[in-house]
């Protein structure tokens, strides 16, 4: 039976897509005994039970805001934050029959360089995930171009694909802080509510401040016109 592989993108100006849509293309167009689904946008794809029967997933996403995922991928990064929690209830390795890799784009003009990549590999982990290679970052500023770190990505990966069945169940190839782990964390997101708590004075403030103001200046004219 061939292997069943998933590629899954996140993307806010299309170069993860378009990276993942030609790696697809190379990987279909030299690989056999693959089967390759996709590319597929994050939020397409949020059914982890789903994404449980393939053999692998390959995932090529950036990171936007302050290193939260892109718009096509945000659901899919809550709802793998929402897996990670419930395995973490239960102690299930939901995704152990898995292996994945992950292609980032970023730029480390942002202090939270490779935020989303870096988390999406390591929470695969905790699910159980076998990381079948180190993480390849794509730092749009960087000193290696976008093409060749692609291309390190593809030759890598058809080797790792050729071996899925080898290396089932084996060891990790590296583990998730490999190029490199500082992230900030964003489990927050799957919060009551989602999203950051905002500090300030809010609606019933804001009223309050304009009331108090409109006071002040009707007293004031008030007063002109006495005098
Ligand atoms: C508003 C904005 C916020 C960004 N935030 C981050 C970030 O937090 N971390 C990072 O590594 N890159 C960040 N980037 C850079 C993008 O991730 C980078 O341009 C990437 O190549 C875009 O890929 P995409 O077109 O697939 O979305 C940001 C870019 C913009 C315009």
């Amino acid at each position: 039976m061939p292997s069943k592989v998933l590629f899954l993108y996140g993307t806010e100006t299309n170069t993860a897509e378009r990276a993942a849509g030609h790696l697809v293309k190379q990987l279909k167009s030299s690989l056999k005994g693959v089967e390759i689904d996709g590319p597929t946008a994050g939020n397409k794809m949020t059914d982890f039970e789903e994404i449980s029967k393939y053999d692998a997933v390959l995932i090529a996403t950036s990171s936007y805001g302050d290193g939260d995922a892109p718009s096509s991928f945000d659901k899919f990064f809550e709802q793998l934050h929402r897996e990670v929690k419930k395995a973490k209830e239960d102690g299930s390795k939901p995704l152990a029959n898995l292996q994945h890799a992950v292609l980032g784009f970023g730029s480390t003009s942002y202090e939270t360089f490779m935020n989303c990549p870096r988390i999406t590999d390591k929470l695969f982990g905790e699910l159980g995930s076998r990381r079948m290679q180190e993480r390849v970052e794509v730092d749009e500023i960087g000193e290696e171009s976008e093409e060749e770190l692609i291309d390190k990505f593809e030759t890598a990966i058809k080797e790792c694909l050729g071996d899925l069945g080898k290396n089932k169940g084996k060891k990790e190839a590296c583990s998730w802080d490999k190029p490199d782990g500082e992230i900030l964390d964003k489990s927050h997101i799957i919060e009551e509510g989602g999203g950051e708590k905002k500090s300030g004075p809010g609606m019933v403030g804001v009223l309050a401040i304009v009331a108090v103001f409109a006071g002040m200046y009707f007293m004031k004219m008030k007063k002109d016109e006495e005098e």
